[in-house]
């Protein structure tokens, strides 16, 4: 019934929808190389224990996959990784003093696709995690090929999420090219990787969408669908050696659902890849597009092993499917029935694992030829001696599939693990990661940094300012309101830059968080290149103020002019590196805010302007007022080297008996102690490194990605 059945679904046209792209696809990435996958497709595949109807069920769709014209996009061979397979035994974990996951047992093998099921909150999300090394295990072990899952393998995992996390202001292609600048090794050219890229946007049908931006729920942007796709799309630019996908399919129609299912089928096919997707209600085409199945139950395994022996197994215990309905729904409707239903499915498949059909990789006691060089393989026991390969005939065919397995892992990864077992090289160089990151910072922050409400309050401020202190008097009775422009342009552009900072780091953080997981770049290289990249969007907003304010008050000379500016911008900067350090420390955006704001406005209450007569056990606080040192900077260039200020008839300064004009000096002390230009330029300077050190080492030791 179930042979008839798939047979059915193969005459679907639908199968045969990818198009033919590969005359028009360059030679480098043209998968001629593969196509020995394609007509052995799987390794590991044809299984002894693959029943007739599997292997029936295997070669028509491997046949099919065939048949379809486009083939997955092949990295150039240098950059191959060698065929990987996860096996995961015993996993168990306890989230917030509740045990989610119990004695969980999988297998994937290169090629392979398994399919992760089960009710809302089954556990699902939970094992990908586990599986991404994201979350500690309460017990069990995790392989990938044989070796224990470490950093050096966590980095070749692509984890695709079901958020779909992007810069939103830029376009597919631009998200796309950054991806394979960072993450394609230095050795491929960059036209190859512009090449590739093409070619992945062909693959996953993201051509007609290609300059859109990704958008959010302020932009309208690219559709949930073309997101995911584009989600998937950044991690196969990766060359991952394993892929885990949340939900992949959730929110797709389903044409669409299923085009992208026989891509990554297709993929895992092709590049020899184990591929772990957890779906919700797949339809019976995408159900039997994957060859294992994990099927869970309130955490704990419902079945375990091929997908197209699952009804069988259901079946042997008494639960029949009715004919022409979906497996998918009928499994799931059996794990969502009564307690004890459940309990009869969740018993036999423990029992499953006592069997002798369950694969050698996850028995407890398996036994493997001595020569073997098992070192990484705690849980395994030698038993058997065999010093020719030959012998091999006479043993059970899951030892012997070990023996080759772990012989072929041995010869081809000896190189890679011999110096340390764990060792781990980025992608690219410090130079290579700096240049593309402070590109792709300029890039995204612009939009939100000279957005065109920033631009209209730049200005308007820039003229209302300009025409509320216009071409003042140098004289006394105008000094206040002199003052009153320099101190108002310090304090509206540190809030500005502060605010700005502050605002805009959590959304990054969550991008920065999903790269920095895989291991595309340093957070050296990615915290320079972010304060490379921003600088010039920083400053450019201050400048245009200062230059529509100041002259309105009434120009003195350039010299003066570019002083002012240079102080203005300094203190934007370190009002920056302020906001950038809070928004990093604190994951909460209220205390960050309201953090914020008492260190701000305390800036400004000790600045120097609005109060003068601080009470004495409180003057501390002024030379923790970045306002107070380039509000007193301003001052000290402007009635120094500019025009002098004249005395008023009844003037507050003793100094005006004896002179016409102000010493700059008397201005300053009026205000309570100053110091002189340099020290408060070297203060401000070490404000700047010091919050910036401080945001560095807050990302690198306390906000790690976990
Ligand atoms: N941090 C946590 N603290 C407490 N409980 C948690 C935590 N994370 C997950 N859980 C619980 O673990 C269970 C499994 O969650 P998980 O997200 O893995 O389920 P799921 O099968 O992926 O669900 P869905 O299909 O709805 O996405 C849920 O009951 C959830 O409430």
């Amino acid at each position: 019934m179930i042979i008839s059945k798939d047979l059915f679904l193969l005459g679907d046209q639908d199968y045969l929808r990818l198009p033919n792209k590969d005359s028009t696809r360059p030679s480098m990435i043209r998968p001629k190389t593969n196509q020995r996958y394609l007509s052995k497709p799987i390794l590991g595949r044809e299984t002894e224990s693959e029943t007739e109807p599997c292997r029936l069920q295997n070669m028509l769709y491997s046949l099919r996959l065939d048949s379809t014209a486009a083939h997955f996009p092949c990295l150039i061979p240098e950059s191959r990784q060698m065929p990987v397979s996860l096996a995961f035994r015993g996993l168990t974990v306890t989230v917030g003093g509740r045990q989610i996951l119990r004695d969980i047992d999988g297998l994937v093998r290169p090629g392979q696709v398994m399919a992760v099921m089960g009710p809302s909150g089954c556990g699902k999300t939970t094992l990908l995690n586990c599986l991404s090394g994201r979350l500690q295990l309460d017990s069990g072990e995790i392989s990938l090929n044989r070796e224990a899952l470490c950093k050096r393998w966590k980095r070749k995992i692509c984890y695709v999420l079901q958020q779909d996390i992007f810069f939103p202001d830029l376009t597919l292609r631009q998200t796309l090219e950054y991806t394979a600048r960072l993450r394609l090794p230095d050795t491929m050219a960059h036209t190859q990787k512009m090449q590739y890229v093409d070619h992945i946007i062909d693959v996953l049908e993201l051509r007609s969408c290609q300059d859109t931006i990704i958008g959010d729920y302020l932009k309208r942007g690219l559709s949930g669908g073309e997101k995911k796709r584009a989600n998937i799309a950044c991690e196969l630019l990766t060359n991952p050696s394993l892929m885990l996908l949340d939900e992949p399919t959730s929110g797709l129609d389903s044409h669409a659902a299923y085009n992208l299912m026989t891509t990554l089928k297709r993929y895992a096919m092709t590049e020899g890849k184990a591929v772990v997707v957890t779906l919700h209600q797949p339809s019976s085409q995408i159900f039997h597009l994957c060859d294992k199945l994990l099927l869970l139950c309130g955490g704990q395994t419902a079945y375990q092993g091929e997908t197209c022996r699952v009804v069988d197994f259901f079946s042997n215990i008494g639960l029949h499917i009715m004919p022409h309905y979906n497996p998918a729904d009928f499994i799931l409707e059996q794990v969502k029935r009564s307690e004890e239903v459940q309990q009869k499915i969740i018993a036999a498949a423990a029992a499953a694992r006592v069997s002798k059909e369950y694969p050698a990789e996850l028995q407890e006691f398996m036994y493997i030829p001595e020569k073997l060089d098992v070192t990484y393989s705690p849980h395994i026991e030698i038993t058997i001696e065999v010093t020719n390969p030959e012998d091999l005939s006479s043993l059970d065919p899951d030892v012997r599939r070990l023996w080759i397995d772990t012989n072929s892992h041995a010869s081809s990864s000896s190189s890679e693990t011999s110096d340390t077992e764990c060792y781990f090289a980025w992608p690219t160089s410090f130079w290579t990661q700096f240049k593309v990151l402070s590109q792709r910072n300029f890039q995204e922050a612009r939009p939100r940094m000279l957005s065109k409400l920033n631009w209209v309050q730049t200005i308007g401020l820039g003229m209302l300012a300009g025409l509320l202190w216009f071409q003042l008097e140098r004289r006394e009775e105008a000094l206040h309101d002199i003052q009153g422009w320099m101190f108002f342009s310090t304090t509206y552009w540190m809030l500005f830059a502060h605010f700005g900072a502050l605002s805009s780091f959590p959304p990054e953080r969550d991008v920065i968080n999903k790269e920095r997981r895989s291991g595309a770049y340093r957070l050296s290289a990615y915290y320079l290149a972010k304060m490379a990249g921003e600088l010039p969007l920083t400053v450019t907003l201050p400048a245009i103020y200062h230059l529509i304010s100041y002259p309105m008050l009434g120009f003195h000379s350039p010299v003066v002019f570019f002083t002012l500016l240079a102080f203005l911008l300094l203190n934007t900067i370190v009002a920056q590196s302020v906001g950038f350090f809070i928004g990093a420390a604190c994951m909460d955006m209220q205390l960050s805010i309201t953090i914020s704001a008492l260190y701000t406005l305390s800036t400004q209450l000790f600045g120097g302007y609005l109060a003068t007569n601080i009470p004495a056990w409180l003057t501390w606080m002024r030379y923790l007022s970045m306002v107070h040192y380039a509000y007193q900077n301003m001052q000290i260039i402007e009635f120094s080297k500019g025009l002098p200020i004249m005395c008023s008839h009844q003037s507050k300064f003793d100094e005006c008996s004896e002179s016409a004009v102000i010493p700059p000096t008397a201005i300053l002390e009026a205000q309570g102690p100053h110091m002189p230009l340099w020290i408060n330029t070297c203060v401000l300077m070490a404000f700047f490194l010091v919050f910036r050190l401080l945001g560095y080492f807050v990302l690198r030791y306390f906000r790690t990605p976990k």
